[in-house]
C-alpha cells in the first residue's frame, strides 16, 4: 500500500505522464545495472577502473537529473517535456564511454547499446531513427578508434575495425526493422480508425432516418423506454406528441412524390429545431412523426405542441419553385406511472386520431 502509493507520487497518476515517468525510470534502471556489471568486472581485475567512478555518476546523475526534470514539470513547456531524446542520447554517449573504459570486455557494451537502441527508438519517425543510428555510429566509432589508437594491446586495431562494420550493419538492419515496426503501427492505426468511421456509419444507419436525418422508429423506442424506465425510478413526469401531416397524400398526389419527400424534410427541420435540447424528435413512418418531451406536464406539452403546429402551417414548402402548404395534427399525451410504453403511444395515437376526425390542423390531448 505504503509503495504504491509512493509510485503514485512518484510517477503520478496522470495516465500518459505517467507512461512517460516509467521510460524514463526504466532507462534510468538499465543505466544503473550496466554500471553495476561494470563496476564488478573492476572488482574481478576485468577493467582497470580508470575513469570509472566519473562515468558512474556522469551516467546516473545524468539520466536522474533528467528524470526529475520531466517529473517537476519545469520541462513542460519544450518540444520534448519528457526529455525523451536527450535520455536516449546521453545513454548512447554513456554506452560508448562505457566501451572505452570498460577494457576487454568493452564487447558488452554493444549489447547494452543496443538495448538502449531498442527501447529508445520504438515508434520514433523514420527520420529521427536516422539521425539517432548515425549519431550511435558516430559516437561508437570515436570510441572504437580512440580505444584502437590508445590502448592498442587491448583494443585490437583489426578487432576493432571488424567492431565497427558489424557494428554499422547492425544499426542499418536496426533503423529497418524500426522503419517495419513503424509501418505495421501506421497500418494498424489507418485500419482503425476505418474501423472506427465504419463503426459510427452502421451506428447512423441503425438509428437515423435517411430521408429526414431524424431519429428512427427503433431508436425512439428505446429511448421511450430509457425515459419510462427513468420515471419509474425518480418519478419524472414526460409527455408523447404524435404528429401526421394532414392529407399528406393529396401532396404527393398533386405536387409528386419528390414534393411529398422535401414536405417530410421540411416537417422534420421545423420539428428538430423548436423543441429543446433535452428532447427528442424522430421519424415514426410515412408522415408521422414522434416527439418526446422530457421533464414537462400534459399542459406544457400541448402548448409546444401547439406552438409547433401552428409554425408548421405558417412555414410553406419550396420545391422546384412552387410552393406547397401543409398543415398537421397532433396528439399528445403525458406519461402515466406503471403504464408501459405501449399503452402511452396508444394513448397519443387515439389523441391524433381525435384531432384528424374533428378536423385537422388541430392539437388534442389524451
Ligand atoms: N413522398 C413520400 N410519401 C410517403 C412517404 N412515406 C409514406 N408516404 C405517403 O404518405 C401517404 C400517407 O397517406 P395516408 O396514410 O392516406 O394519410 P394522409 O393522406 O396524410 O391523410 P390523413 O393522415 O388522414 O390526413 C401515402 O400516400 C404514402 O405513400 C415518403 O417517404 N415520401
Amino acid at each position: 500500500m505504503a509503495s504504491s502509493n509512493f509510485l503514485d507520487w512518484l510517477l503520478t497518476r496522470e495516465p500518459e505522464r505517467r507512461l512517460r515517468l516509467v521510460n524514463a525510470g526504466l532507462a534510468l534502471i538499465m543505466m544503473t545495472l550496466a554500471v553495476l556489471v561494470l563496476h564488478i568486472w573492476c572488482w574481478l581485475g576485468v577493467v582497470d577502473g580508470v575513469g570509472l567512478w566519473p562515468w558512474t555518476i556522469a551516467s546516473i546523475g545524468g539520466l536522474a537529473a533528467m528524470f526529475l526534470a520531466s517529473r517537476s514539470g519545469w520541462t513542460r513547456h519544450l518540444a520534448d517535456p519528457y526529455l525523451a531524446m536527450p535520455q536516449l542520447l546521453y545513454a548512447i554517449a554513456s554506452g560508448a564511454v562505457a566501451y572505452r573504459i570498460a577494457g576487454t570486455g568493452h564487447g558488452a557494451s554493444l549489447l547494452l547499446v543496443a538495448l538502449v537502441l531498442m527501447f529508445g527508438t520504438f515508434g520514433l519517425p523514420r527520420r529521427r531513427a536516422g539521425w539517432v543510428a548515425a549519431y550511435t555510429v558516430t559516437v561508437f566509432g570515436i570510441a572504437m578508434y580512440s580505444g584502437a589508437v590508445g590502448q592498442p594491446s587491448i583494443f585490437d586495431p583489426r578487432a576493432q575495425v571488424g567492431y565497427f562494420v558489424a557494428f554499422v550493419v547492425f544499426v542499418c538492419g536496426f533503423v529497418a526493422a524500426n522503419e517495419r515496426i513503424a509501418t505495421i503501427r501506421r497500418r494498424v492505426h489507418i485500419q482503425k480508425s476505418a474501423l472506427a468511421d465504419a463503426l459510427q456509419r452502421i451506428h447512423a444507419l441503425a438509428t437515423r432516418d435517411e430521408l429526414t436525418g431524424l431519429l428512427n422508429r427503433r431508436a425512439m423506442v428505446e429511448l421511450l423506454e430509457a425515459e419510462h424506465q427513468r420515471a419509474e425510478e425518480m418519478d419524472v413526469p414526460w409527455c408523447i406528441a404524435i404528429l401526421d401531416v394532414d392529407h399528406f397524400k393529396r401532396i404527393n398526389d398533386r405536387f409528386g412524390h419528390a414534393a411529398g419527400d422535401e414536405a417530410l424534410r421540411t416537417v422534420s427541420g421545423v420539428c428538430a429545431g423548436m423543441v429543446r435540447g433535452c428532447d427528442s424528435v424522430a421519424r415514426w413512418g410515412g408522415e408521422e412523426f414522434v416527439v418526446l418531451l422530457r421533464e414537462v406536464d400534459a399542459q406544457s406539452a400541448q402548448a409546444a405542441a401547439e406552438w409547433m403546429r401552428a409554425t408548421l402551417e405558417r412555414t410553406p414548402v419550396r420545391f422546384d419553385g412552387t410552393i406547397v402548404d401543409l398543415t398537421v395534427s397532433i396528439g399528445v399525451t403525458a406519461y402515466i406511472r406503471d403504464e408501459d410504453v405501449a399503452s402511452t403511444l396508444a394513448r397519443a395515437d387515439r389523441a391524433l386520431y381525435r384531432a384528424k376526425s374533428a378536423g385537422r390542423n388541430r392539437v388534442h390531448v389524451g
